[in-house]
């Protein structure tokens, strides 16, 4: 596999540069669009810059989108990766991951350590399954969504495109997350939630439009 190059020298970047640690893949530096950071060494690796700065690097790396947790900030650099030519990096699966061979995973996801996801399971593209989550058969996680640690997912659940699902949630069966919506962390959520809003609490409730 071609070197890797992580967008965001964030949290969730620099866990995703550990995770290529463990499954033995070479990172050559984190984007960021921040110039600030560019030329820092963070967790002993550089801050490249943005894409033009690593023009030259374009036939020699992969490009890791899901470095960073916002599902809207997530489908802008995909967009921006794409239109500069850059090809983007496979899913990124820790070793810990248990996961069925009826499961079928599409490009740029990152798959953090103590996830099972059990059988006929779709990830799309570009969607993040952070430590420790729980995804159930049948479940359908649409590009760009983003599901943090010790989430819960029972049967036949659809994730739509670029929600947020909190830490610590629960999903009930035969439920689906509208898209772009987000569930605040420790929900438990028993019915379908709509586009574009935010539902939280035990059970969870809407709370506010996020148009
Ligand atoms: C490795 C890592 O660190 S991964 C990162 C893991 N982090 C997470 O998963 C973060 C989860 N974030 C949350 O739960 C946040 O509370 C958010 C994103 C839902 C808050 O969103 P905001 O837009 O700031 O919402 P805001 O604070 O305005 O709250 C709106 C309402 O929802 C309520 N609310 C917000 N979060 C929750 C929650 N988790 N549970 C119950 N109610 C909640 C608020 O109390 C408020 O209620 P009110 O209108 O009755 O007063």
């Amino acid at each position: 596999m071609k070197s890797l190059v992580i967008w965001g020298c964030g949290g969730h970047g620099r866990e995703v540069l550990h995770l290529c640690e463990q499954i033995g893949i070479e990172v050559m530096g984190f984007l960021d669009e921040r110039p600030e950071y560019k030329g820092q060494i963070i967790d002993d690796i550089p801050v490249l810059g943005d894409l033009p700065d690593i023009s030259s690097l374009q036939e020699k790396v992969r490009i890791v989108c899901a470095g960073v947790g916002s599902p809207r900030l997530k489908k802008r650099l995909v967009e921006k990766t794409k239109k500069s030519g850059f090809q983007f990096a496979e899913t990124l699966v820790h070793p810990s991951v248990f996961m069925s061979k009826r499961n079928r995973l599409g490009v740029g996801n990152v798959i953090c350590e103590g996830t099972i996801l059990t059988t006929n399971v779709v990830i799309e593209n570009f969607v993040i399954i952070n430590r420790s989550v729980n995804i159930s058969h049948d479940d359908r996680i649409e590009d760009y969504v983003t599901i943090a640690p010790g989430v819960q997912i029972a049967g036949n659940v659809t994730i739509q495109e670029g929600a947020y699902i909190g830490i610590g949630s629960s999903i009930r069966e035969k439920t689906t997350i509208g898209p772009w919506s987000v569930i605040g962390g420790g929900s438990f959520v028993k019915e379908d939630v709509p586009e574009q809003t935010l539902y939280a609490g035990v059970p969870a409730k809407f709370k506010k439009n996020l148009l």
